[in-house]
């Protein structure tokens, strides 16, 4: 998906709310929007499935630019999840999440394999909570319903405006995680509106970093972003921890391990597929120099020094 030069400015403002906006989005990966309150994120969002209309430039998906589509198939053709997961209250989880389908019009049995088929994929039962109604239902089985029915068409992009900002956190890391699982299989192109840090980096192929007025601040892969902010406004956006954000970035198994000598049995032991900032609250919790890294049947595949550690947030 590209955005080529998109400006959008309200009917009776002044200044624009997005202001020259251009980025590329690689098929199947996920892009994080990201900014402060009000600098044009959901605007952004919006114009890509023509909820609202950009005044100029032009958005394309797969080559085809959204201007020359109908905006009513254009929607069938994008999932869109919101914060409050926008589910229609009146209607059963199924009849939500057939909603597109059936305006498609898929046959009774094909939708209702697929709903099954989505239920699942969500990780609600299907026999469970097919008939149940959205307020029958905790926040964070409504948002996997509301992802359930943005999928149900199969549409190759999904928008998501803040989709687990309503979540508790620890709700809110299961789903994102939940999420993620499922991207890995699915690939589609995701355009995610976040405000919070580190779901971005976590969350995010890509992230795109927005100003006040709608401007493109930086757009990078997280690592490179906490790495190399472009300037002082991406630098104070991310946080003074920003290195302790990169350590989230980095496992265990992927560094240099040092062959595990006698002594080192007695160090704690963690998976190759921790993180270095766990290993370093570990490190720190105990009072300990080092880990020592475990593959998946315990063995010891060497160790890893807390200088190690600093040296990966510095660099
Ligand atoms: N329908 C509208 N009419 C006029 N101005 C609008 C409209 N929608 C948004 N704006 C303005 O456009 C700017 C960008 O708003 P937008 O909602 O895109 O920001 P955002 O980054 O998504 O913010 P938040 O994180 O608070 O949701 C804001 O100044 C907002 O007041």
């Amino acid at each position: 998906m590209v955005f080529d030069h998109v400006v959008k400015t309200y009917p009776k403002s002044s200044t624009p709310a997005v202001d020259d906006l251009s980025l590329t989005v690689p098929a199947g990966e996920i892009c994080v929007l990201l900014g402060p309150s009000g600098s044009g994120k959901t605007t952004a969002l919006m114009m890509v499935n023509r909820l609202t209309e950009p005044t100029e430039g032009d958005i394309r998906i797969g080559g085809r630019s959204i201007r020359d589509l109908d905006p009513i198939e254009l929607r069938r053709s994008i999932g869109y999840v919101i914060q409050q997961s926008g589910l229609f209250p009146h209607l059963s989880i199924a009849d939500n999440i057939a909603t597109v389908p059936k305006v498609l019009g898929w046959d009774k049995k094909r939708v209702k394999e697929r709903v099954a088929e989505l239920l699942d994929v969500v990780g609600l039962a299907p026999a469970e909570y097919a008939k149940r109604y959205p307020s029958q239902l905790s926040g964070g089985q409504r948002q996997r319903v509301g992802i359930a029915r943005a999928l149900a068409a199969d549409p190759p992009v999904m928008l998501m405006d803040e989709p687990f900002g309503a979540l508790d956190p620890i709700t809110r890391e299961r789903v994102q995680d939940e999420f993620l699982a499922l991207h890995e299989r699915i690939r589609k192109t995701v355009i995610f509106v976040s405000h919070d840090i580190d779901e971005a980096v976590k969350m995010g192929d890509r992230i795109a970093i927005f100003r006040e007025g709608g401007r493109l601040a930086q757009y990078d892969p997280p690592a490179t972003l906490l790495k190399a902010p472009a300037d002082d406004f991406v630098a104070r956006f991310l946080g003074a921890d920003r290195g302790l954000k990169r350590l989230t970035l980095i496992r265990l198994g992927e560094m240099e391990l040092n062959p595990a000598t006698a002594n080192d049995g007695a160090l704690p032991a963690l998976d190759a597929d921790t993180s270095l900032r766990s290993a370093l609250s570990l490190m720190i919790a105990e009072g300990a120099g080092a880990v020592r890294v475990t593959g998946g049947t315990g063995t010891t595949l060497g160790v890893v020094s807390l200088d190690a550690v600093r040296k990966a947030g510095a660099a």
